[in-house]
């Protein structure tokens, strides 16, 4: 399996716009009141839209991988990645002084009680903002446990702020805390989380191999990974 786009770099940002541009029907279609005719002849054209971009196709979402300027970056990434939309996307920001925060725009699509954010999304939010925290410490590890209190009902259609930090480290586990809140800091949902280093990722990395980033050799652009 060979994961490698066509035009590179351009051919990423186009895909960062039909991501977006994906994420705005999905809310269109959350929201709509259009009548039934009209919803079929929508869903009419979206079976072919499918099917054109179906004409060419990877096996996996885009992989972690280090971008031409050097950042690592995972676009396919479910909560954080540009071409994947899925994702809010997440725009996660380091402190100088550790931990990581993000401003999070939550939608309708996310609904889950009334008028409320779906408690797997934000717990799904903070799993990566904890991972990130962890990461950014320097001892990057895959969730173990992650335990939520839903404190607040989380609402959808204004910023909330979500932060975590790394509390403590012991061999190849690492605690972090972290928080969605109200920009006044009223706390919605608290996260505490043990994220484990793989073994796999302790071994040593052969110059110009990029670290392996769960329970096999990393699937880049370009390369070949296992199966
Ligand atoms: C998104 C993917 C992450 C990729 C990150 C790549 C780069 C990072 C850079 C930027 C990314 C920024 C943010 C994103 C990061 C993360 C956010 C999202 C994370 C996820 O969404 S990730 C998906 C869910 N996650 C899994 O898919 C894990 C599946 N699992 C395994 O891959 C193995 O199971 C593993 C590796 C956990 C352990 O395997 P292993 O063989 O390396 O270690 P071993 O079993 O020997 O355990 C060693 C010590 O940890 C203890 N221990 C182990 N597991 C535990 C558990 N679950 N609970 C409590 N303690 C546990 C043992 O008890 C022992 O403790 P002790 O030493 O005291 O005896």
């Amino acid at each position: 399996m060979t994961i490698e786009l066509a035009n590179g770099e351009a051919q990423l940002a186009a895909l960062a716009v039909l991501s977006q541009q994906t994420r705005e029907l999905m809310d269109a279609v959350v929201l709509t009141d259009v009548d039934e005719t009209e919803i079929a002849a929508v869903t009419a054209e979206l079976v072919a839209l499918t099917e054109r971009l179906r004409a060419v196709r990877r096996d996996t979402a885009l992989p972690h991988e280090f971008a031409p300027d050097g950042t690592f970056r995972h676009l396919g990434n479910a909560v954080t990645g540009a071409c994947n939309p899925h994702a809010l996307p997440l725009e996660v920001e380091r402190s100088p002084e550790g931990g990581s925060r993000a401003d999070v725009n939550f939608r309708p699509a996310h609904e889950g009680p009334p008028a409320g954010v779906h408690g797997g999304v934000s717990a799904m939010i903070l799993d990566h903002l904890l991972g990130d925290a962890v990461a950014a410490s320097g001892r990057g590890g895959v969730t173990g446990t992650l335990t939520i209190r839903y404190r607040q009902r989380v609402p959808y259609g204004e910023r909330v702020v979500a932060t975590a930090n790394v509390t403590r480290s012991e061999g190849r586990k690492t605690w972090a805390d972290g928080s969605i809140a109200l920009p006044d800091g009223t706390p919605l949902v608290e996260a505490t989380g043990l994220f484990v280093t793989p073994e796999m990722w302790m071994r040593p990395v052969e110059p110009g191999q990029q670290p392996a980033p769960v329970n096999g050799p990393p699937p880049t652009r370009g390369a070949t990974p296992a199966q």
